[in-house]
């Protein structure tokens, strides 16, 4: 199989983008966004909340798509009450409650069922700390909860348990600028998973003009003031880059992703490497500057191997896990994944769910503590159980690339980052 891809935003950065131009001081312009049911998600939250969306065909340096946020003009106590729908999107649920105690609304949040047990308790936590009044409108720690906007956070200094999510400090820090001091928040506790997605956030806040630190390991400081607004555009998502490159990797083809970020702060820059790590022979080749001086881009080429190698070892994947889980479930060898416990609390128990649908298809896998092992790799074709994630549809579809009769029971999942995920894949897999 040999094939070329492009593929859409990150949702990672195009959230992020969103929210921070609905806290700008004048409308920005948020040009290649994700359009995908998280990226339409946080586009509604922020309408809940007063910032006005306006949908760009052409943006007029790259005539690509844009969307232009006026922001949620500067609050105060008294608007109308809001709702939230959080769908399934962590970007939504852990990033937009500090958004919303600006808001001067009380604002309420709920989302899908597989959404209701996703832990929450960090943000609600620090957010209390902060004095946000919270209330807990069934289990406490989860959704659904009413958040009881006044319009105006004090901020300071707070320490939060954030080894469940490292959306707890991204989704406080992204609000921070708004808080009249600021905020220096610390981690107390295990590991903080995906550290890869706090450096985005600092990057992002400082690429907007917010000033930030880490005066010392697990703790941030963002200093308070006005965003100006600005204009920005979106990289490629490259942890949905993922599967297409795993494509090449599981067939021993060939694929080739042009716009490659030559540099990135999203995880999925772990992929060269990582797929070097599995027997793939990878390139990146510098591409020309771009007339309208975007951020320099390379093209990567995945050549596959003839048969996977395994490294034995795969440690803190994070949101890359289902993917590499795919690689690591046609390894002859042995696999263990380290340092992923919170997939647990992932679009579902990502860890149970790999281990189940392996052992489905005749291979075998066990959990461990902070992870998993792929014993065995699999053996024959069934359906492949999707547990409304979209990673886990992505991880079925590529081991049907090798081993006949896998059917993923619902792509439709792909929706939440990826909505044309089967067209680009049979795009892909039947040229
Ligand atoms: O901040 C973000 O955009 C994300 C952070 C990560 O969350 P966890 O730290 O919960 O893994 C990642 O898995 C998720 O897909 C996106
Ligand atoms: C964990 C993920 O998403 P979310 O942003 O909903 O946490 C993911 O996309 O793999």
């Amino acid at each position: 199989m040999t094939g070329r891809i492009r593929v859409p935003a990150s949702k990672s950065l195009t959230n992020r983008y969103l929210l921070l131009a609905a806290m700008a001081s004048g409308p920005s312009v948020v040009v290649n966004p994700l359009d995908s049911r998280d990226s339409q998600l946080m586009l509604s939250a922020l309408t809940a909340l007063g910032a006005q969306v306006e949908h760009i065909a052409d943006w007029r340096t790259s005539g690509e798509p844009a969307v232009r946020i006026t922001p949620i003009s500067s609050a105060e106590a008294g608007r109308e009450p809001a709702g939230v729908d959080c769908g399934l999107a962590g970007t939504v649920m852990r990033f937009v409650p500090a958004l919303a105690a600006l808001s001067g609304r009380e604002v309420r949040f709920d989302g899908d069922p597989e959404a209701r047990v996703r832990p929450m308790g960090a943000v609600l936590e620090g957010l209390r700390a902060l004095d946000v009044a919270i209330a807990d409108d069934a289990e406490p720690g989860f959704l659904p909860f009413t958040v009881e906007g006044t319009g105006t956070v004090a901020g300071g200094q707070i320490t939060i348990d954030a080894s469940g999510s490292s959306q707890f400090v991204s989704g406080l820090l992204l609000a921070a600028p708004g808080f009249r001091q600021g905020l220096t928040l610390s981690h107390r506790g295990a590991q903080v998973p995906s550290l890869e997605h706090v450096e985005m956030t600092l990057n992002v806040l400082e690429q907007v003009g917010v000033s930030v630190s880490s005066p010392q390991p697990h703790t941030w400081r963002v200093e308070p003031g006005p965003i100006a607004a600005f204009t920005v555009r979106v990289e490629p998502d490259l942890s949905n880059a993922g599967p297409f490159l795993c494509a090449a990797a599981a067939t021993g083809g060939e694929v080739t992703m042009t716009g490659w970020p030559a540099e990135s702060t999203q995880i999925g820059r772990r992929w060269p490497k990582l797929l070097e790590d599995f027997g793939c022979t990878v390139t990146l080749t510098d591409e020309p500057p771009a007339s309208d001086g975007s951020a320099p881009t390379a093209t990567l080429t995945v050549a596959g191997p003839e048969q996977l190698v395994s490294p034995g070892v795969v440690e803190a994947t994070a949101e890359l896990t289902p993917t590499v889980a795919a690689l690591a479930a046609l390894c002859p060898q042995e696999t263990t994944f380290t340092a992923v416990a919170h997939l647990r609390g992932h679009e579902t128990d990502r860890i149970a769910a790999l281990v189940a649908e392996i052992r489905r298809l005749g291979g075998a896998a066990q959990e461990t503590e902070d992870g998993f092992t792929v014993l065995r790799p699999i053996a024959h074709g069934g359906e492949v159980l999707s547990y409304a994630d979209h990673r886990m549809a992505t991880f079925g579809a590529v081991l049907g690339l090798t081993v006949d009769g896998v059917r993923v029971e619902d792509i439709s999942c792909t929706a939440k980052t990826m909505p044309d995920f089967p067209d680009r894949w049979e795009t892909l897999v039947n040229r």
